[in-house]
């Protein structure tokens, strides 16, 4: 994959993706060719038969004779033209299925922070539309290119050996028609880019259209909703407008041009002919052939407008591919304690969202991260995971750098548990067990002790239940519950809870408070949370104001000599005396 990522040349690109499947691209090209080459025979064979006549030589036999070949040659043309196909896709869809496997590796290999500055419909369109080009170049193009080019190409030589002036005067019109076609090209290249785009925007509308449903509905937003996609669509029919208005006369010409052998062999091989230096039979086969063999190559033209789109979902590939990936690293450190140091991070290069942030959590410690809506706790978690990797500063766990350590290995020792829980399509117990080999006992247990093994048992598969099946969602303090069921099966000694018990209702709170301090034990653990409740988890408390870490220190002490943190508790401990009188 490297080696190939060096190598630019688009056609190299897509043979090395290929790998050993590329034989079935070889051979179909070869059976093109054979193909394309028995283009020649049916103007042999009139030629022959211009000659017998005209040398009044033709026999029965003769006759027969060149009827063979010409059946030969249409079997032969044809038969190697659907074995060529044939062959072409069987080794575009296995190459296809490598590209798409290796897109989908490399994703998981990326920095999440990476993936995040491409939108959905981005990664959705080259994952499907735009590598689905490359199967129309491989199963199509690249043989069809060979076979019309090789007839005609065969077809040039013959009438070569049978008259070169003649012969050169005949393909003029190809060389206009491709100084027309070139004039076509250029700059398409920017327009096909900017289609690629427009046809990622209204994707990515049209999943933030179905997404966001519910929003959309509850908030009446539907006619704005539909002016976004209607302008999605209006941009892309524009694109496409700009795009036909540019390519069309040429293509037009192009048409013209390659049929207009006749006008130049008419005249001149009559001249010829009369003026006694052109036999009879070469003016006529000339007048026929000479005039009609690059009308063959009349496909050619659109394959150029396709292949312009083929050249660009390369691009795209390659441009995903070469996104750096993590380097390997290191075996997970024996101490589990996390230190921050002079850390600082933005999303988008401009504003600071974290500056010169300090803190050290040892070994087996609790710690609360606190602070309001968008200073900066969930930012400050995904650096320790490297969903995201700091600008400056560094983060170290067990003193040693967490660039440093082997990503897999940096996963594996942390957990985290999310507000909004992920639940794949698989069956419950799959969604628990995360890939690992544990146990329908060892998950039972995980899900006893996150209070959710009743509420599955109920369902009628069981832990067998599919996920979105029989009608089943579940409810967000549901999908918590299977997270927190997950960490517990986990079990890795660091484990950050980012607004993990949000939802959960006050019948399980305290069932889910005793699942988490029993989740916590012998483990380095971070809680972000609203519920300043879950601080008695803990043993310090850090308060993020002003993108850093203001105070750090227990819940007592924090009471007594940081104002803002005694405000937040304040606040916090006023809104859950609140009742609303109806
Ligand atoms: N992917 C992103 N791209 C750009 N900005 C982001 C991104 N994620 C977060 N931010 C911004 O960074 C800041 C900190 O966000 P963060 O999610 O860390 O806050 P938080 O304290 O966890 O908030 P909350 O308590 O509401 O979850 C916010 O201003 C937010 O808008």
């Amino acid at each position: 994959m490297e080696k190939a990522l060096q190598n630019k040349n688009p056609i190299f690109m897509l043979l090395s993706w290929a790998g050993k499947d590329k034989k079935y691209l070889y051979l179909s090209v070869l059976c093109s060719l054979i193909s394309g080459l028995s283009t020649i025979v049916p103007y042999f064979v009139i030629y022959q038969i211009i000659e017998q006549v005209y040398h009044n030589t033709l026999t029965e036999a003769l006759l027969i004779q060149n009827l063979l070949l010409l059946i030969t040659s249409i079997i032969v043309r044809f038969g190697l033209f659907a074995i060529s196909g044939t062959l072409s896709h069987k080794g575009a869809y296995r190459t296809l299925f490598k590209v798409r496997c290796q897109v989908t590796e490399h994703m998981a290999q990326v920095p999440l922070g990476s993936l995040n500055e491409r939108n959905t419909g981005e990664i959705k369109t080259l994952l499907n539309e735009e590598i689905e080009k490359l199967e129309l170049f491989l199963a199509h193009h690249l043989p069809e290119l060979i076979f019309y080019m090789s007839g005609p190409i065969a077809v040039f030589i013959y009438l070569c050996t049978v008259n070169v002036p003649l012969a050169l005067i005949s393909f003029i019109p190809l060389i206009i028609a491709v100084a027309v076609m070139a004039i076509m090209f250029r700059g398409t290249n920017q327009m096909m880019d900017r289609a690629a785009r427009s046809i990622a925007n209204l994707n990515a509308i049209i999943i933030e259209y179905i997404q966001g449903m519910r929003l959309i509905k509850a908030f009446n937003m539907s006619s704005s909703s539909f002016q976004k996609f209607a302008k999605a669509v209006d941009d892309e029919f524009k694109t496409w407008k700009e795009i036909s208005l540019k390519m069309g006369p040429p293509y037009a010409s192009y048409i013209i041009i390659i049929e207009c052998g006749l006008l130049l062999m008419v005249p001149i091989g009559g001249m010829w002919f009369l003026n006694g230096s052109l036999t009879g039979s070469v003016f006529i086969l000339f007048a026929f052939v000479g005039s009609l063999y690059l009308t063959e190559l009349r496909p050619l033209q659109e394959l150029g407008m396709n292949f312009a789109q083929v050249l660009n979902a390369v691009k795209k590939c390659v441009t995903f591919l070469e996104t750096p990936v993590f380097e390997q690293g290191q075996a997970f450190p024996k101490n589990y304690t996390i230190e921050l140091k002079n850390v600082n991070y933005s999303y988008d290069g401009q504003k600071e969202h974290l500056k010169n942030v300090n803190l050290t959590i040892a070994e087996n410690e609790k710690i609360a991260i606190v602070g309001a809506s968008g200073s900066g706790k969930s930012t400050i978690v995904q650096l320790i995971s490297r969903f995201n990797d700091v600008q400056q500063g560094e983060v170290l766990i067990g003193n040693q750098n967490v660039k440093a350590i082997e990503y897999e290995e940096l996963l594996k020792n942390i957990t985290i548990v999310f507000q909004k829980t992920f639940l794949t399509s698989g069956t419950v117990f799959e969604n628990i067990v995360m890939g690992s080999s544990a146990t329908l006992d060892e998950v039972r247990e995980a899900a006893k002790k996150a209070q959710i093994d009743d509420f599955i048992i109920s369902l009628p598969d069981g832990y067998d239940t599919k996920v979105g099946s029989f009608g089943i969602r579940f409810s967000g303090g549901e999908k918590q519950r299977i997270a927190i069921a997950r960490a517990i099966l986990k079990n890795a000694p660091i484990l950050i809870l980012d607004e993990a018990t949000s939802a959960a209702d006050p019948e399980n709170q305290a069932e889910i408070d005793q699942a988490i301090a029993e989740l916590c034990v012998g483990k380095t653990v971070i809680i972000i949370a609203h519920r300043l409740g879950m601080i008695k988890h803990c043993d310090r408390v850090a308060i993020v104001e002003n993108e850093t870490i203001q105070a750090c220190g227990t819940h007592q002490d924090m009471l007594e000599e940081c104002p803002s943190y005694k405000k937040v508790w304040q606040d916090y401990s006023k809104a859950r005396e609140i009742t609303y009188e109806l």
